[in-house]
């Protein structure tokens, strides 16, 4: 197993940006992870796959620390949650959303691999992960300490890949090429955790991580036969995230 909230500590963050500790924001629902960047200096932020009902609390925290959020990210177009990013930018004046041109979602700025959001110092380079999606990224750190990998990667495991153009090929290709030749000490931050996991590196899930492990044959067959059950929200969520989620919510 991953390492635990209980038994873990977050690394010291990498020299100039803030990191909010805990690393991640989480949403009990979808157990999805929300994360906060910044620059200490320029006080300009990112917010990485914020949810729509716990769009407040991001915001409130933003103003709390006195920063100034740039972007609000979409790792991809979400099925089991609607996205905070609509709600964000309503809060927000200034903030820009942001999803993946191959998401076919709209948004103010549309990304493509090897794209950066720059905020401060810092830049997280877009790479294309597609598999779990058609539209799927994995923003990487500028310095590629940490990479955030939306569903592509879970901990000890990855997205399925059964509904919204999924591949298992398109997947394995997709962790092996783009996520898997990072640094081995590169952190891996997740979407979701269902166990309570909140961090991994490159180096374990290379070689600890029970589907990815396999060959792509075997990967695909697993795939096939994963036999999960819909997510609940799947219906609603899909349409409002190929708006931007919702922006005319009571703020
Ligand atoms: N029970 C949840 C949905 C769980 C689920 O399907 N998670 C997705 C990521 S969100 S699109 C997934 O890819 N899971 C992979 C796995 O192996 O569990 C709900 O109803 O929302
Ligand atoms: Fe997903």
């Amino acid at each position: 197993m991953g390492r635990t909230q209980e038994s873990w500590l977050p690394p010291p963050p990498p020299a100039g940006a803030h990191w909010i500790s805990p690393p991640q924001l989480f949403e009990p629902v979808s157990c999805t992870y929300t994360y906060l960047l910044a620059d200490l200096k320029t006080k300009e932020a990112v917010l990485i796959d914020p949810v729509l009902e716990t769009a407040k609390r991001d915001a409130e925290l933003v103003r709390e620390l006195g920063l100034n959020l740039l972007y609000a990210a979409n790792t991809h177009c979400h099925a089991d949650h609607i996205t905070g990013t609509g709600l964000l930018k309503k809060i927000l004046p200034g903030c820009r959303s942001v999803i993946s041109r191959d998401s076919g979602a709209l948004a103010d700025i549309l990304i493509r691999e090897g794209h950066a959001l720059e905020f401060g110092a810092f830049a997280l380079e877009a790479r294309s992960t597609p598999g779990h999606t058609d539209g799927c990224l994995t923003y990487v750190l500028s310095d590629r300490t940490m990479a955030f990998t939306g569903d592509a990667l879970l901990i000890r495991g990855c997205g399925r890949t059964d509904f919204q153009q999924g591949s298992s090929e398109t997947l394995y290709r997709s962790v092996h090429e783009k996520i898997f030749t990072l640094p081995g000490e590169c952190l891996i931050y997740p979407a979701h955790d269902y166990t309570g996991q909140t961090v991994s590196t490159v180096d374990e899930e290379r070689t600890l991580n029970p589907r990815l492990t396999q060959s792509c044959e075997a990967f695909v067959q697993l795939m096939n036969n994963l036999n999960l059950p819909q997510p609940q929200q799947i219906d609603f969520a899909v349409p409002a995230n190929l708006k931007c989620g919702i922006q005319d919510a009571a703020t």
